[in-house]
Order: structure tokens, then sequence, then C-alpha cells
């Protein structure tokens, strides 16, 4: 049977993940979004075809209903629907540091909850999402999920306690490879490289690069060492980096990344 879904929140997760699942073939009119801002509603509906409905009426008789609003906006968000979700829907939070007994205490009693962790690259069917399902939540209930997040990539069922590392990782993770690739973008141009050509040499780059490391049963460092030749280019520019002291800057970055999510969940 095709589930109902709900998607609260379209701002750029929330049109990502409507994007990836009316790609793979959900009926539109199997999904409703709710947004605050009207004229993005708007776009959205002019976009995708897709219905617009007020929280409480997008949650009416929603199968799985997917929270997409910013952390601080879930608890007023969480209030707005108690009254409407269906007991026999699952809620699943996508918002960093939400944890389930969070949602579980605003939500009537049985309404199953799920704490995801998406990415950008979900755009283009090649997302990571890290899935915690909160207590009670059935197997058929936790597959659902995870096959309707498939349409966006990959999904990793982990502990909740690790969801501000997964969070530190894959979540924030796509801008940390942005970031690299404005550095090597930035490096070819003022090599003489045009901005296009740089541009296409450095996307393809990152491409092969995560598709071998993806496929290959090799470390990221093993990997690396291949493409270092003793006292060659590559050798010059890693000896660069640790001597700046790049990887343990970016590592530095991942533990704020972790413990901000931890700072947004709020005490336990
Ligand atoms: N962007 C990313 O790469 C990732 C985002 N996330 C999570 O996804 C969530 C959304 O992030 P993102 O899409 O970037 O944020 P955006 O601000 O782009 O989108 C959130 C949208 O929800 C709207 N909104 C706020 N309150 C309500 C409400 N009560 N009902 C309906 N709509 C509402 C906002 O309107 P307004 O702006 O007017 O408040 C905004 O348009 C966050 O919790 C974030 O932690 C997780 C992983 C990756
Ligand atoms: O920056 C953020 O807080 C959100 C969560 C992970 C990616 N974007």
């Amino acid at each position: 049977m095709t589930q109902r879904i709900a998607i609260l929140g379209a701002g750029v997760m929330g049109e990502t993940l409507l994007s990836a699942i009316l790609a793979s073939g959900h009926p539109v009119d199997q999904v409703v979004i709710s947004e605050k801002r009207a004229d993005r509603a708007a776009e959205l509906r002019a976009a995708h075809g897709v219905d617009v409905a007020d929280n409480a009426e997008a949650v009416a008789g929603a199968d799985i209903v997917l929270l997409v609003v910013k952390p601080q906006d879930v608890p007023a968000l969480l209030d707005e629907i108690a009254g409407s979700v269906s007991p026999a829907a699952t809620v699943v939070s996508l918002a960093a540091g939400i944890r389930t007994d969070t949602m579980r205490a605003a939500l009537p009693d049985g309404v199953a909850v799920v704490r995801a962790m998406p990415n950008t690259p979900a755009l283009v069917g090649e997302g990571m999402f890290g899935v915690s399902p909160g207590p009670g939540v059935t197997d058929q209930q936790l597959a659902a999920v995870v096959s309707l997040l498939e349409s966006g990539g990959r999904v990793a069922v982990v502990d909740e306690s690790l969801q501000d590392a997964v969070t530190a990782v894959s979540g924030s993770g796509p801008a940390y490879v942005f970031y690299l690739a404005e550095a090597m973008i930035a490096g070819g141009v003022a090599q003489g490289l045009d901005l296009d050509t740089a541009r296409t040499l450095a996307a393809q780059t990152l491409v092969g690069a995560a598709k071998l490391l993806s496929e290959s049963p090799d470390t990221a460092e093993e990997l690396r060492r291949r493409v270092t030749s003793p006292n060659g280019t590559t050798h010059a520019a890693i000896t660069t980096f640790d001597d700046r002291g790049v990887k343990d800057g970016l590592v530095a970055g991942v533990v704020a990344a972790a413990a901000r999510s931890a700072e947004l969940s709020g005490p336990a």
C-alpha cells in the first residue's frame, strides 16, 4: 500500500527530500507539504505539482510525517500537530539535535518516532541518512521509513547515542567537501586554469575519489598513499597541508560539529 507522506518545512532539506521521494516514483497525490513562507510553498507547488496544506491538515491521514524545520522550530511544530497526527503514524525528525524522547513527550502515546540525519546529496540520489528508531518502533515501521529515505540514497540504522557523530560526519560533511572543492578550484585558478575548467577538474576528481573510496576495500590512508609518489607532487601538497595543520583542523571541525549537535539537543 502506498504510504501517505507529509513534509513539514520545505526549505533546503525539505525540498531535497520532496524531490528524492517524487523521483523514486512515489505518487505526487500521496505527498503533501506545509511551509511557513507562502511564496516558498507556491514555488514548490508550481515546481513539483505537490499539494500544500497547513501543518494540522497535512498530518491528518499521513502515514509518515517528516519534520524538516530548523531545530529551534521543532518543539512548537510538535505542539501544533499533536492533536491531528494519526496514532498509527510514524513521525520522523530530520532536525539536528532533536531527540526521540523530546518527540515522544510532545506527541500522543503510541505515535512512532524516528530520528534521522540526512544530507544534501540526496538531491542527486547520493544522500546518506543515519536513522535511529525511538523505543517501541516496530520493524515494519522502521522498514517503511528506511525504504522512503532510500529514495534519496543510502541509509544506516544507528543507535541514537551516535547521532551527534553521524551529524558531524555525514550531515554537515558535504559542506566540508565543498570547502575542499573551493580550495582546489581557487588553487587551480591561481595557477592559470579558467574557472569552468578548474570546477570540472575538481568535481570529477571528487566524484572519482569518492567512488574509489566507496568501492575499494582499502583504507582512505592507503588510497592516498597510492597517489603519493616518492618526492613527487602529491608529497609536496600533503607535506604543506600537514605543516599547516590542515588535517588536525578538519578533525577539530568534525568534533566541534558533534558538540554543537549535542548542544542543540539540550540537557538529557
Ligand atoms: N540543509 C542541510 O544540509 C541539512 C539540514 N538538516 C536539518 O534539516 C532541517 C531543515 O534545514 P534546512 O532545510 O536547511 O532549513 P531551512 O530554513 O532552509 O528550511 C526550513 C523551512 O521550514 C519553515 N518553517 C519553520 N517553521 C515552520 C512550521 N512551523 N511549519 C512549516 N514550516 C516551517 C522555514 O520557514 P522560515 O525560514 O520562515 O522559518 C523554512 O522555510 C534542520 O533542522 C536541519 O538541522 C539536516 C541535515 C542536513
Ligand atoms: O548545519 C546544520 O546545523 C545542519 C545539520 C547538518 C547539516 N546542516
